[in-house]
């Protein structure tokens, strides 16, 4: 039996989702955890502030809890806005039935909306402190846990002062977030105790200070992210001690760090002056490709600058700088590593050639000729079976179970989607017609483009090592992804709208398919990290013969190619 970790929040809500209960449950998501909430207040708030609090009664607090708690395995839970002392009172007395728990002691909104009212505030320092885990106070929030009259600390060495003088106050470990710092580096100080190192450990964290508004619900999405980290240790079996703590802050704050950088360059409010936005909660689901597979460090390093490149090249298109003529930028958001970055490079002239092809601006434009849309979609569908093989070939090759699963369900959806594409152009009169006309003129059989593509992929899946064969089915994820997605980012929403090829544009552009690149590009590198220097080289020969084959398959199709 498997279950996943499972992590709950107990918050209230920010309708405009970039805090509260909303943060929280994206952030359980993206760092894998399943998310349970237990709603504590309504909040009317945005990106702008707090407009009004609809405080739910302690009694349905403690019901909402108890049909959770008495349901689901709780790994980890954290608790943000609580609101009043009843409720702090509620959460403190059902603490040990909370797994691990993190207490962000959330009084105030970053628009300076009280969050907390001011009697819960002791129930907070005498009731919950002591029990939770760990507690995440920002400066003025620790300074107010501390005492009325306690100043906010300036530097780092005050802020250690007062994580060792919470620590004293009962929870296991203090995060002293620096958020509020007034300088570019921020660092954040963490007191966890830790009897093997006298008594007390105390860990900085620098960073340096993301220049941005949009810091809504960074301490919400910090400590939901540190739950995940320990739900899914404790999920394992893991104790969590000293160094436990220590990794799941590391972890947490390097997430962070991408989803503020990432978001950094977002502009979502309508009214931007004065709007503080929300980070990019999913940004290790979008810009993390292989997460799963690579080692630590360098995924995190490989995630680190694609956020950079994605935020520089937003700050570039905000400043309105010219940019090159290309579809499929140089770099691509899905390479999982050196060896698919590598491959990629290798294929780009290819790429560059199937950009420039008629039928690809011709698509874009909806100025192809139906006929050649017809065709091509036709000896797609003949393309399909043979791409199923292939992958059927794949699935009894690997010797990993999770693989095998990957390239049977893509070959078995390879062969649904060929029946859905006949079946759809069947059903539509203007290409029915169009289907008729190209069985008259006898095209309606495998061209030679197809027959070789098919045929040299079935065979590289059949005899090739395992690796080179992962290498010759990967251009037909990536390159129609890519191209699906600069497809449609070129058109836009209004430029979807009553485009003939629409369907078609939209399945490849589709999130769906997103998550089949990534998972066929982690293969991929996963192969090629392991594979011998000759292997690696045949990989990517083969991903460049398959980048060709694609290449040719647009354009024959276009030209209506057949046998002599
Ligand atoms: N501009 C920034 N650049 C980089 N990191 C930041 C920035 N602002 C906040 N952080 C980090 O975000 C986390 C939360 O920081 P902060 O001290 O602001 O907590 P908070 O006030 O509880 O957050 P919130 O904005 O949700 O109220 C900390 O790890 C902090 O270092
Ligand atoms: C429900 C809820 N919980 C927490 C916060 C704090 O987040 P921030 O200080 O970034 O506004 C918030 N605004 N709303």
């Amino acid at each position: 039996m498997t279950r996943p970790p499972v992590a709950l929040t107990i918050a209230g809500t920010d309708p405009s989702g970039g805090a509260g209960i909303q943060a929280d449950l994206k952030a359980f998501t993206a760092r894998r955890a399943y998310g349970t909430s237990v709603l504590t207040a309504l909040v009317a708030q945005n990106t702008h502030g707090v407009e009004r609090i609809y405080p739910l009664e302690t009694g349905f607090v403690a019901d909402q809890l108890e049909s959770v708690l008495s349901d689901l395995p709780v790994d980890a839970a954290k608790t943000g806005m609580l609101f009043n002392a009843g409720i702090v009172e509620l959460v403190a007395a059902q603490s040990a039935r909370l797994g691990f728990l993190v207490v962000d002691p959330v009084m105030v909104s970053t628009s300076g909306h009280p969050l907390l009212e001011e009697d819960a505030v002791a129930a907070m320092r005498e009731r919950l402190l002591p029990v939770a885990d760990l507690v995440t106070p920002n400066l003025p929030e620790a300074a107010l846990l501390l005492g009325e009259d306690e100043p906010a600390a300036a530097d780092p060495a005050a802020m250690r002062a007062q994580a060792r003088r919470l620590l004293d106050r009962g929870p296991a470990a203090v995060l002293l977030k620096g958020g509020h710092l007034d300088s570019g580096e921020l660092v954040d100080v963490l007191a966890v105790r830790d009897e093997s190192a006298g008594g007390v450990r105390i860990e900085e964290f620098p960073g340096r200070r993301v220049d941005t508004p949009h810091t809504h619900g960074t301490g919400c999405t910090l400590s939901a992210a540190i739950v995940a980290e320990i739900a899914r240790s404790r999920q394992e079996g893991e104790a969590i001690d000293a160094d436990g703590i220590v990794r799941a802050v590391r972890a947490a704050l390097g997430y962070l760090s991408r989803a503020l950088r990432s978001g950094a360059a977002w502009q979502l409010s309508l009214r931007p002056e004065g709007s503080h936005g929300p980070v990019d909660h999913l940004v290790d689901l979008t810009t993390t490709p292989g997460a799963a597979s690579a080692d630590a460090a360098a995924v995190q390093e490989a995630a680190d600058a694609a956020v950079q490149e994605a935020a520089d090249a937003a700050v570039r298109e905000a400043a309105d700088e010219p940019r090159g003529p290309e579809l499929a930028g140089p770099t691509s958001r899905w390479a999982a590593g050196e060896h698919s970055q590598a491959a990629w490079d290798a294929g780009a002239d290819y790429r560059r050639q199937t950009d420039e092809l008629p039928f690809l601006r011709e698509l874009a434009g909806g100025t192809l000729d139906r006929l050649s849309f017809v065709n091509y979609i036709v000896q797609d569908e003949h393309y399909l079976l043979g791409y199923a093989r292939a992958m059927s070939l794949l699935a009894a090759r690997t010797g990993s179970t999770e693989e095998a699963r990957f390239w049977a369900g893509n070959a078995a959806e390879a062969i649904a989607e060929e029946q859905r594409m006949h079946a759809n152009l069947l059903a539509d009169s203007a290409f029915a017609a169009a289907m008729q006309q190209l069985e008259d003129r006898g095209l309606t059989a495998p061209s030679p483009t197809t027959e070789g593509y098919t045929s040299w992929l079935v065979s590289q899946a059949a005899v090739a090592e395992y690796e080179v064969a992962v290498a010759a089915v990967l251009p037909c994820f990536w390159i129609y992804a890519q191209l699906g997605k600069d497809l449609k980012a070129r058109l836009g929403e209004t430029g979807l709208e009553g485009h003939p090829y629409r369907e078609w544009i939209a399945a490849y552009g589709a999130p769906e398919f997103d998550e089949a690149v990534r998972q066929a590009v982690g293969i991929f590198e996963r192969s090629a990290a392991s594979a011998p220097a000759p292997v690696r080289e045949r990989m990517i020969a083969a991903f460049t013969q398959a980048c060709r084959y694609e290449r040719d398959f647009f354009d024959h199709a276009h030209r209506l190619r057949t046998w002599e």
